[in-house]
């Protein structure tokens, strides 16, 4: 039950308009019954029996009020207005109390919801994207959006007035007929009570299932995203026999064991409808023979128990809806109340809310300790002071935690003791949307986003002027290319702009770091995957920021750092050198023994 109330929170916002919508699509189908009762009393007209006492008073009524004289025509005629203002009168109002504000209510909450899953996904951890690609995450939120948007509408305007139309027709049987009504009425929570346990079953199975299908999905995804590995690797077979084993599966549970559910719980309850229509049949033909009740009632308690079993096709109909779409409106659910990761910025209204810092980029790891789990430290006591404007070097083997060091410095991860000072200050007290506005990094792989060159250079600082990209392309080496592009800062680059070369985009990665102006600039293997002459270039990039702010730089290639104001050797999470190029290689250390290794190539001994 708890699960239910939590989807129901979505629509929260709208919950006087929703009450309203139902309220009076309820009333409609309430008033709808008036119909069937009508037609049983213009039957008693016909046949010469006695009106209910109701009807009557109500026909002398208004017989007196015009002076009209009280005979059948009179009384047929008054009975016939009133069937036609509420079949027809009530057709041109109905679709607009109803179906419109459900649907409305709708998509208003769709576009919160989906805010709301973009703030999560905006809000989430590192960690939860380590182990969750974007296939897995973007099925998964699609579908529960949707789920959720097709839902609404079907409990508004239909599950719920049915069922107050179920109750009205149990009330006005119940004034012709009790014992009718109390057949309809066990028969009814009899039915019901099978359906929703039934229901329960299977959706069950459902919410397991909608997990299976998030993996495959997930698989799905990587497959796009790796497909140059996958072919080059000549796979397509593999995964493609891998993917369909899953779907099968999936089919199979879908099919015999959910659908082949469904329908046998429609099939059950089809039956027992029928039988129930039949019973009241049998009982209401008996009545109206001992006279119990007029042949205007047979009519109307006949015609009006028939729609309260018609009724429970829709419901059930609906109910199973539901069920087929709860597990993924659940999986949605826990989606939304993943914990936020520490830090998750706060997601200011607008990007000039964003407290504005300026650093002389002096940077300080004291006693740092971390680890991505309890048991398996990563950095061991980092004591670290970097000056502004001075450049260091990071080096040292794979897995040594060099890049763990700059995640720490971004507040993707919290430490788990010590602490980070920039200028003196912990980064923790700092706004975390703020404070990294003053880093920039440049990744081995730079992230493209579909666009024109200009977008992209101008990702982190939307305000800066042509002047300052030109500048921060020419430092960073990018102009001649851009200038040779077909339409220039104008070209489009495609989806992770794959009309770019790897030497280009990290070309483009340098100068977007650049335009914003950043007081620490980080370097993380940006040549790692160059030739020689984009890494020249690069270095050349390099070489032109260096004592412009402070710069990290992290590098497997040591010609790359030679220049560094410092170079710090990591190893195993430890600081076990720190010096210039010449310092270092006179101790003969670890730094010595890799770079001798990269001098005369012998990487393999
Ligand atoms: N997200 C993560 N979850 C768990 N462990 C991780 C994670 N990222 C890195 N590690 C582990 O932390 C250790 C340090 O990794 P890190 O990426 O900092 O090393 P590195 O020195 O930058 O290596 P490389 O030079 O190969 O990039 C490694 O043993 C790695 O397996």
């Amino acid at each position: 039950m708890a699960k239910f109330l939590d989807i129901l929170k979505y629509f929260r916002n709208y919950w006087k308009i929703s009450l309203f919508s139902i309220a009076m699509m309820s009333l409609f189908e309430i008033i709808d019954l008036s119909v069937p009762y009508a037609i049983g009393q213009i039957l008693n007209v016909l046949s010469g029996q006695p009106l209910d006492r109701v009807v009557q008073g109500g026909v002398t009524a208004i017989a007196q009020l015009g002076n009209f004289e009280m005979t059948q025509t009179f009384t047929l005629t008054s009975l016939l207005i009133l069937v036609g203002l509420i079949s027809v009168g009530r057709a041109p109002i109905q679709p607009w109390l109803g179906p419109w504000f459900a649907w409305d209510t709708a998509f208003r909450a769709r576009r919160d919801n989906a805010e709301a899953a973009l703030r999560k996904v905006l809000t989430l951890p590192l960690e939860f994207y380590d182990e969750n690609n974007a296939g897995r995450i973007a099925a998964r939120v699609a579908k529960g959006l949707s789920n959720h948007t097709w839902t609404f509408p079907d409990l508004t305007s239909h599950l719920l007035p049915k069922f107050f139309r179920v109750i009205g027709i149990f009330a006005v049987i119940w004034f012709i007929e009790w014992r009718i009504a109390l057949l309809l009425l066990v028969s009814f929570i009899g039915i019901l009570a099978f359906n929703l346990s039934g229901l329960k079953r299977l959706s069950q199975q459902e919410e397991r299932l909608d997990k299976y299908m998030e993996d495959t999905e997930s698989r799905t995804s990587e497959i796009i995203t790796n497909i140059k590995t996958v072919k080059a690797f000549a796979t397509e077979t593999s995964e493609l026999k891998r993917q369909q084993q899953r779907l099968d599966r999936e089919f199979k549970v879908l099919d015999y064991r959910i659908h082949k559910g469904y329908v046998i719980l429609g099939t059950y309850e089809r039956t027992i409808v029928q039988s129930c229509v039949f019973l009241v049949f049998a009982l209401t033909v008996f009545a109206t023979a001992q006279g119990t009740i007029s042949l205007g009632h047979f009519i109307t308690t006949f015609t009006v128990a028939s729609m309260a079993y018609a009724e429970v096709e829709p419901i059930s109909q609906f109910a199973e809806f539901f069920a087929r779409r709860y597990g993924s409106m659940i999986r949605f659910h826990e989606f939304m109340k993943l914990p936020v990761g520490v830090d998750a910025s706060s997601l200011a209204e607008t990007p000039e809310a964003v407290p504005q810092y300026q650093f002389t980029g002096k940077v300080e790891f004291s006693h740092l300790k971390f680890g991505y789990s309890a048991d398996r430290p990563v950095l061991k006591d980092i004591n670290l002071l970097i000056e502004p404007y001075q450049t260091v070097a990071l080096v040292g083997r794979s897995g040594s935690g060099k890049s763990t060091l700059v995640k720490l410095l971004f507040r993707y991860f919290e430490p788990n003791q010590g602490k980070i000072l920039i200028d003196g200050q912990d980064i923790r007290r700092l706004d975390v949307s703020g404070y990294r506005k003053r880093l920039a990094i440049v990744h081995q792989e730079v992230d493209i986003f579909n666009g024109t060159l200009l977008d992209n250079l101008m990702y982190g600082n939307p305000n800066a002027t042509i002047e300052q990209v030109r500048e921060a392309c020419r430092i960073a080496q990018a102009e001649d290319f851009i200038k040779q592009m077909p339409a220039g800062y104008s070209t489009i680059v495609g989806e992770r702009g794959v009309r770019l070369s790897g030497g280009q985009r990290q070309r483009i990665g340098i100068a977007r770091a650049l335009i914003v102006d950043p007081d620490v600039l980080i370097f993380d293997e940006a040549t790692s995957s160059l030739d020689y002459e984009s890494e020249r270039s690069i270095q050349l990039a390099m070489r032109s920021i260096l004592g412009t702010r402070t710069l990290i730089i992290i590098a497997h290639r040591l010609s790359t750092v030679r220049e560094a104001d410092k170079i710090v050797v990591l190893d195993q999470g430890n600081i076990v050198e720190v010096g210039s190029h010449d310092e270092l290689l006179q101790q003969g250390g670890l730094y010595q023994r890799l770079h001798s290794l990269q001098e005369t190539g012998e990487l393999l001994a």
